[in-house]
């Protein structure tokens, strides 16, 4: 298979805007057939656009996005993606096994309906009219929705929004099942932990462009990968941000808190200085990464660094 031929996905310089807004502000992406991609970011990020121009909801105003080496509308119309949008409305008075059945009779290859609806762990909702279900159960009909033409390529937006524990951890192995059939799923979140522990790559994306690209482990490398925190006892923070290692600097209750890629540097440099009062050393979490990547530069922070977008490539 050549590369072009593993491509699910493709983004090239895309940009969408809204008057001012900058929703995507130049996003480059390729997705290999068969990835569990997760689209990280915060709230208004530009997650939900470039789900809508990989779709073809949207066209980008310059740039391209292809889908199978194809405009997204073709690769859409000849069945290949399933989507599960934020917006969708409760269709009125048909039940969830009527409409599962007629989105699947519009696929070339769909997935029995029966299957589909086990999958969505929806089955004994299938005589229920869909337009009567609580909101965690419209969600999981629309996973089934999505899934119901067997698609090469799921995309979901912020799917588990709305479910209950239960129905979280169930919508996750359902989605890794599909995963495994070697589909390509891309998802968008705001929950570190469900991007960290069920996509093969997390992509976060700030302000309309992509800030890192790569496993947990890489972005929590990227983001300055342990966290050195000491008494300041009085003294001030001049040059800790020079010493080896650190690439941010806090002041938190007292405490200086040092975000290194080189804890021991950074340790025997604070050693060398007598800074050492209540030293502690704990590895960045995946939140502290997330919140360091996204974060607006701060005072404390040397500019070049937190600047710098911390890009992480996988391949
Ligand atoms: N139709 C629109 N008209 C004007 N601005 C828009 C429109 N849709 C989105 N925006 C703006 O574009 C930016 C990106 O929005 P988008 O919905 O893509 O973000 P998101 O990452 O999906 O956010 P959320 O996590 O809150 O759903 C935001 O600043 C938003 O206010």
């Amino acid at each position: 298979m050549t590369q072009t031929e593993n491509t699910a996905v493709s983004f090239t310089g895309a940009v969408k805007t809204y008057g001012e807004v900058r929703a995507v502000d130049g996003i480059d992406l390729e997705i290999a057939r068969g990835e569990t991609v997760a689209l990280l970011g915060r709230n208004g990020a530009g997650k939900s656009t470039t789900i809508a121009l990989l779709l073809g909801l949207l066209e980008p105003d310059t740039g391209t996005v292809a889908l199978f080496g194809a405009p997204p509308e073709r690769s859409v119309r000849a069945g290949r993606v399933g989507a599960m949008l934020q917006e969708a409305r409760a269709v009125p008075r048909v039940t969830v096994g009527e409409l599962v059945s007629f989105v699947a009779s519009r696929y070339p290859a769909p997935l029995p309906v029966a299957q589909a609806l086990e999958l969505a762990g929806i089955a004994e909702l299938t005589g229920r009219r869909v337009d009567r279900l609580s909101g965690g159960q419209l969600q999981r009909v629309r996973f089934a929705v999505a899934l119901a033409g067997n698609p090469a390529l799921l995309v979901l937006d912020e799917p588990t929004a709305a479910l209950d524990v239960e129905a979280r951890h169930a919508f996750w192995d359902s989605m890794r099942a599909y995963a495994h059939r070697g589909h390509t799923v891309l998802f968008s979140t705001h929950y570190l932990e469900e991007a960290d522990a069920h996509a093969d790559r997390i992509v976060v994306v700030d302000r309309g462009r992509i800030v890192a690209d790569g496993t947990g482990e890489e972005l929590r490398r990227a983001a300055g990968g342990n966290l050195v925190s000491f008494d300041l006892a009085g003294q001030g923070t001049d040059g800790l941000a020079l010493l080896p290692g650190v690439r941010s600097v806090e002041v938190l209750g007292g405490r200086a808190r040092l975000r290194t890629d080189d804890s021991d540097a950074t340790v025997i440099a604070l050693a060398g200085l007598g800074a050492i009062r209540g030293l502690e050393v704990v590895r960045a979490s995946l939140d502290d990464a997330f919140l360091a990547l996204t974060s607006r530069p701060t005072e404390t922070s040397p500019p070049s660094e937190t600047s710098r977008p911390s890009k992480v490539e996988l391949v």
